[in-house]
């Protein structure tokens, strides 16, 4: 499919065939959804669909994780007409920081932070991010907001496998995804069936 054509009638998750295969190896996570931000009526729809189960309650702030969280956290941000707080890998703010340490689907020890001058209690946060696999690095986002006594509302990522991880975030917040039911299993086997087709 053409990166930036629209089609006549879009169905429900149209724009996730526009996600690209991993073709690098076990390094790297297993497909890369940022191709559809490419697409301007994908990413509205997928920011749409991202904020419905959150139609009827109170966000101040969105908060997006480092990197690609940044990229969809703003649009929807933008979207609600509110502001962005970016969740940082470690080492990059010239500021005061809590930090909390995470490891992620590449098995790896990470840490990741948040400036101390915005979160504070009674502050509602929607946590976006690009991607939920083990669940590792939300888990890391929302301790972060709790332990400042804000409130997380409730997650967001294009998809949420159902992990041990994935399913543990899904029981305790509320969450939206952008998967259909019927592809769900795709996202959890980690293999979709446009791939077979899926060209450049
Ligand atoms: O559920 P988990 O197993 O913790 O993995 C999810 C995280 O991994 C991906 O980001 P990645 O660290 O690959 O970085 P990027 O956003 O900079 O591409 C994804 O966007 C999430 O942030
Ligand atoms: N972008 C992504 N795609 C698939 N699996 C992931 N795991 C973490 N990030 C991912």
């Amino acid at each position: 499919m053409d990166v930036l054509a629209v089609p006549p009638k879009r169905e429900e998750g149209w724009y996730l065939s526009l996600m690209a295969p991993n073709t690098k190896g076990p390094k790297f996570a297993w497909l890369d959804p940022s191709r559809l931000y490419c697409n301007s009526q994908a990413l509205s729809d997928c920011v749409k669909d991202l904020l419905k189960p959150f139609q009827n309650e109170t966000i101040d702030l969105v908060a997006g994780i480092d990197a690609m969280g940044f990229i969809l956290g703003s649009a929807v941000a933008t979207t609600l007409g509110k502001g962005f707080l970016a969740i940082r890998k470690a080492g990059h703010l010239c500021v005061e920081t809590h930090t909390q340490d995470y490891s992620d689907y590449s098995g790896r020890e990470k840490v990741m932070e948040v400036r101390v001058d915005v979160l504070k209690p009674g502050l509602r946060v929607l946590l976006v991010d690009q991607w939920i696999e083990t669940g590792g690095t939300m888990r890391a986002a929302i301790k972060l907001v709790e332990n400042q006594g804000a409130t997380v509302v409730g997650i967001a990522a294009v998809a949420i496998e159902n992990s041990e991880g994935g399913k543990w975030l899904k029981e305790n917040y509320k969450y939206s995804h952008c998967i259909p039911k019927e592809l769900q299993s795709q996202i959890d086997s980690q293999y979709m069936e446009f791939f077979k087709n899926f060209s450049v």
